[in-house]
């Protein structure tokens, strides 16, 4: 597949992963096909917009045929590294942080929280899930160059603060669950989980859009 992975568009790449969860179940399940109707249902994504995504890796899908599960798999392979081990750290075990230790993707095993940080003399040296907790001093000579994703999960005044520490040590990903809004430098990627907007937004599609 020779497929230039610059010229997919950010909305399909971020649907991707939703794509590749539940291909992966159909092939554990033994089917080898799959329609975009199938698909739409699934991941509740119109089947419009998934004929559209797949068609930027030529997988265009024959009529009455659908798509070939281990062809789009393989890709989605490729494309997301899912036969790589991601590594990724998270900054703040307290309520969510440790859920999130908990939690730690088991579903996907290619990504895995492998150390945690925190400031907390009651948490550092302990372990959540097998996971190590450490004090956030000791961040960069742990993660510098190891590890390029942090979970943000610490109260949102540290959160700047926090982030320039993590960018000064290599961190090229931020997932930052404080609603604090963080200033980084161009070449380092944020993206924001902000609950209270999700909740908000489902309830106005609930009003205005009711199904
Ligand atoms: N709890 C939730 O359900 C939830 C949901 C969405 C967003 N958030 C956001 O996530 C963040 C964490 O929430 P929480 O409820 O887990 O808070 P929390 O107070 O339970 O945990 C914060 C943790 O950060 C640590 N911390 C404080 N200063 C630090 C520093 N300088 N360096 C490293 N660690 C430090 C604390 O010791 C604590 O363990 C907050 O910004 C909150 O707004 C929480």
């Amino acid at each position: 597949m020779d497929i230039d992975q610059a010229k997919i568009p950010q909305a399909t790449a971020r649907r991707l992963p939703l794509y590749y969860r539940f291909l992966e179940g159909l092939q554990a399940s033994g089917k080898h096909r799959v329609s975009s109707s199938e698909l739409s249902e699934a991941v509740k994504v119109d089947s419009a917009t998934i004929r559209r995504d797949f068609s930027y890796f030529g997988a265009l899908g024959k009529k009455g045929y659908g798509y070939n599960v281990n062809y789009l798999l393989s890709f989605f392979r490729e494309t997301l590294d899912q036969d790589e081990l991601t590594k990724v750290t998270l900054v703040g075990v307290g309520n969510l942080g440790t859920a999130l230790l908990n939690y730690n993707f088991s579903k996907t095993n290619n990504t895995r929280i492998e150390m945690a940080f925190d400031v907390d003399e009651s948490i550092v040296g302990t372990t959540i899930s097998g996971v190590p907790i450490y004090h956030l001093d000791t961040f960069k000579d742990r993660v510098g160059g190891n590890v390029d994703v942090a979970i943000l999960t610490v109260p949102s005044n540290v959160a700047q603060n926090i982030a320039d520490h993590l960018v000064d040590s290599g961190i090229k990903g931020i997932l930052n669950f404080t609603p604090a809004r963080l200033s980084v430098p161009e070449h380092i990627r944020v993206h924001h989980i902000d609950l209270s907007v999700e909740l908000q937004s489902l309830i106005y599609f609930l009003k205005h859009y009711p199904l």
